[in-house]
């Protein structure tokens, strides 16, 4: 392997720590084409499909990206916003409001936002990052729950751009945040201001975003840590177990995935006799066409079509004040005990060594 020559980090006159924070990604328009890049590049991530490459190739090739471009498409035009798809909007706004609170705490901190799929990219933000002096990088994957799909990507991501630079940042990662307090309490604030707006359902659903079954007995702990989390927000909302349900949604392919299913689950509740159900999604930060669409859109037709009569979407925490809070909270924890001092820069120092030669020659 050889590396590119490559200009020294800038330092100015402090080293900053950047933060990147990353979410899944989303085309850059609800059109066919688009789409059909960005499934491209997210069903080829070995971790999000757990297939030998030689078996889903030509599933892949021949079949999903022939098809589910167009439908993706109609479904991402639903939830298109003026400014953009809206996990491109909340995310990029929960980057600036961090920065709005992680630069009052007396280092130079830089927050960008990045994508794993499409743009902004992870390698064009840690390129940016390094441009802007950032020594020391921390790396918070939204993902309040750990899985080797989205949070373990993250981080294969992050190492393969490492893979083609010579002088590497420190890094510090964020596995997982599902149990900390700020956030179980930013979940439940936007619960409760939920039922004192839109007034309280009968059942509050708790709907995670599903994964292949088979990775729980392979030792993903996403399972147990969505379940925690519902455990604690129930806790947090004082809701005995009859009170609330997690469920899993948005599953892919054939294969068994975690459950139960939430559409499913609202189809059984309703034709029992459920009326009325809240529905909140505590793994996704940001809405998305997974909530907006598969959820406030889909399982809402399921669930009132089944028989039910009021079915109420909580919205993700997305630019929510405690939600911010609790992302600077988890932030700034990991940060504790990193200094900003730096080690001398070598380049800088030949420079400044030859400069000196230099300068003793001539006189
Ligand atoms: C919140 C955590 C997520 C996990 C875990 C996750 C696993 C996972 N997802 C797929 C397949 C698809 N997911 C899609 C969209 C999507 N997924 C997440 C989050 C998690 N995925 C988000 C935030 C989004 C929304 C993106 C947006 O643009 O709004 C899609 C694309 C949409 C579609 O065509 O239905 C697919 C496909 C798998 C296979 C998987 C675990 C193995
Ligand atoms: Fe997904
Ligand atoms: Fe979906």
């Amino acid at each position: 392997m050889s590396f590119l020559p490559e200009p020294a980090f800038d330092h100015g006159s402090t080293p900053a720590i950047g933060v990147l924070l990353c979410n899944l990604g989303t085309p850059d328009a609800p059109t066919a084409s688009a789409v059909r890049r960005y499934l491209a590049q997210f069903l080829s991530d070995p971790r999000v499909i757990e297939i030998p490459k030689l078996a889903w190739w030509p599933i892949l090739h021949g079949i999903i990206l022939r098809t589910r471009p167009a439908k993706s498409a109609q479904k991402y035009a639903s939830i298109w916003t003026k400014e953009g798809s809206p996990l491109m909007v909340w995310t990029e706004r929960q980057a600036k409001l961090l920065q709005g609170r992680l630069g009052e705490q007396g280092h130079r901190v830089i927050v960008r936002h990045a994508m794993r799929y499409g743009n902004p990219s992870i390698a064009s933000q840690l390129d940016a990052l390094r441009a802007a002096g950032a020594t020391r990088v921390l790396v918070l994957p939204a993902y309040p729950q750990y899985s080797g799909a989205t949070t373990a990507s993250v981080i294969d991501e992050v190492a393969r751009w490492s893979l083609a630079h010579r002088h590497v940042p420190e890094f510090r990662f964020v596995n997982r945040y599902h149990d900390d307090p700020r956030y179980i309490e930013a979940l439940a604030d936007s619960v409760r201001a939920h039922w004192k707006s839109e007034g309280r359902g009968d059942l509050l659903v708790m709907s995670f975003h599903g994964m292949p079954a088979r990775t729980l007995t392979l030792g993903d702990p996403y399972h147990c840590e969505c379940l925690k989390t519902g455990r604690l927000l129930a806790e947090a909302l004082r809701l005995s177990e009859a009170q609330y349900k997690v469920t899993f949604q948005s599953r892919f392919g054939k294969a068994r995935w975690l459950e139960p299913y939430t559409e499913p689950t609202l189809r059984t509740l309703a034709e029992g006799g459920l009326k009325s159900v809240d529905l909140v999604c505590p793994g996704f930060s940001a809405d998305c066409i997974e909530t907006l669409e598969e959820i406030d859109m889909e399982a809402r037709e399921a669930f009132l079509h089944a028989g039910g009569q009021r079915f109420s979407y909580i919205p993700c925490l997305n630019d929510r004040p405690a939600h911010i809070r609790a992302l600077a909270a988890v932030a700034e924890q990991h940060l504790q005990g990193w200094p900003t001092t730096t080690t001398p820069d070598a380049t800088a120092l030949a420079r400044q060594r030859e400069a000196a030669q230099m300068s003793g020659a001539s006189r």
